[in-house]
């Protein structure tokens, strides 16, 4: 029970973060009634938009978030991307605030190292064999010891960023480099990662409410450079890949606990399904469901957070998504060709509105339905095509 938005009695949900993904969870929120406030480190951000009111805030800084929250009093604290100061979000959890879905989950999943060894040495999940590094010469030592091609990242990053794959030992220098310009937060550690020969991969979105645990269909996707390029939903799996996907989402996703959507990355190998890592909330190749599913990744986060319970999800048509990436860097832009996306057959556009565009950086999606995904994918991507960042004048 919640009276209306600004009122004495308001529900009020806070997003740390305010990207493509916090925005449809504004919206999915604002839709039942909740005060929304969206929080991230630069002005104008996607959620910013549509919420409520907005702080911008060095979300690593602990004191800040702290005095924000003080400040704000909201019901549920909800991370929408890794890099916060999750220390700050324990103990606010310890004052009695309600962080999505738990404290631990954020601090674990901030970092790749917290949730690897979680994965891998607590709950002896399959993983690709792994190294930690905080050196060049330790990650030479790590690519001689996994062998190459091996895949680097900084333990703090996402979409790809300063991610780069070491196919012979000398390419490590580089790797090293790539990675440091890639992270987000101060950290200079990284983990080196065994390459998969995965026949495809997948998303298995895992809604734990009040209700208990359920998975929707299982979203396949191609990744360039580290980040999504296209997702697809349902991705044909055989009942055994099933069976184990639905195994490793429950166990990680129980360990982690609390209430709210998490996206499980799996790889599927010739020798079974192996983890690679959790978002604990809503994720960005689910976009697609939007498109396919009676509610989507981000109505399913706000239901199972505010206590609902969330019982069945349902199917209503296979669907795709195709992003739309910018080639150049620059404020003073405008997205074009959304009229011709939009004659194509069941095919809608989500533009973002981030105020400024970076070389690979994600500014809208294509969404597809079709007969079947095969379809789907065709016309999302001829839609994605069609989208444009037009750069008004070159900076
Ligand atoms: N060990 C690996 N072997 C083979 N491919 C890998 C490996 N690790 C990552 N990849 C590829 O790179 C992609 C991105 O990796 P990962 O999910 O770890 O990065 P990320 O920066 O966290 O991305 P996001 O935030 O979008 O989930 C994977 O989906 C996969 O395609
Ligand atoms: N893979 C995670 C992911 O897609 N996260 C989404 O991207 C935003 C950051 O985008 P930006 O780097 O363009 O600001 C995040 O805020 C989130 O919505
Ligand atoms: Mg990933």
């Amino acid at each position: 029970m919640w009276g209306a938005p600004f009122s004495a009695q308001a529900k009020k949900m806070l997003l740390l973060g305010s990207g493509e993904l916090g925005k449809e969870v504004v919206i999915e929120a604002a839709r039942l009634g909740v005060e929304t406030i969206a929080v991230d480190r630069y002005e104008n951000a996607p959620a910013m938009q549509v919420a409520h009111r907005s702080y911008c805030i060095d979300m690593l800084n602990g004191d800040a978030l702290k005095q924000l929250i003080r400040k704000e009093q909201p019901h549920y604290i909800v991370p929408e991307i890794e890099a916060i100061a999750t220390e700050a979000l324990l103990e606010l959890e310890e004052e009695g605030f309600c962080v999505v879905p738990t404290a631990r989950a954020a601090r674990l999943t901030m970092d790749r190292e917290g949730i690897r060894r979680l994965a891998a040495e607590q709950l002896n999940l399959p993983t690709a064999a792994y190294l930690f590094a905080d050196s060049l010469e330790q990650l030479q030592e790590a690519v001689r010891e996994l062998g190459t091609p091996c895949v680097i990242k900084p333990l703090m990053s996402s979409s790809g960023k300063g991610q780069s794959v070491c196919r012979v030992p000398d390419d490590a220098a580089n790797c090293w480099d790539i990675a440091l310009s890639g992270a987000r937060g101060k950290s200079v550690r990284v983990i080196v990662e065994s390459f998969v020969k995965f026949e495809s991969e997948i998303t298995l979105l895992t809604v734990r409410s009040a209700s208990g645990t359920v998975f929707c269909p299982p979203i396949g996707h191609i990744q360039k450079d580290g980040d999504y390029v296209e997702s697809w939903q349902p991705h044909v799996m055989t009942s055994e890949q099933w069976k184990q996907a639905c195994h490793i989402a429950k166990t990680v996703t129980d360990e982690l606990g609390g209430y709210g959507l998490f996206g499980v990355e799996l790889f599927l190998t010739a020798d079974g399904v192996v983890f690679s890592e959790i978002s604990p909330r809503p994720h960005d190749t689910g976009m697609v469901t939007m498109v396919t599913q009676d509610n989507s990744e981000f109505a399913l986060h706000v239901r199972a957070i505010l206590g609902f319970p969330v019982t069945e999800v349902h199917l209503l048509t296979p669907g795709a998504s195709a992003t739309l990436k910018a080639d150049v860097e620059t404020s003073d832009f405008t997205i074009g060709g959304i009229e011709d996306a939009l004659a194509l057959p069941r095919t809608q556009v989500r533009v973002f509105g981030k105020p400024e565009t970076k070389q690979g950086r994600r500014m809208a999606v294509a969404l597809s339905a079709g007969t079947d995904v095969e379809e789907a994918r065709k016309t999302a991507v001829q839609a994605a095509n069609m989208l444009k960042v037009e750069v008004n004048h070159v900076q």
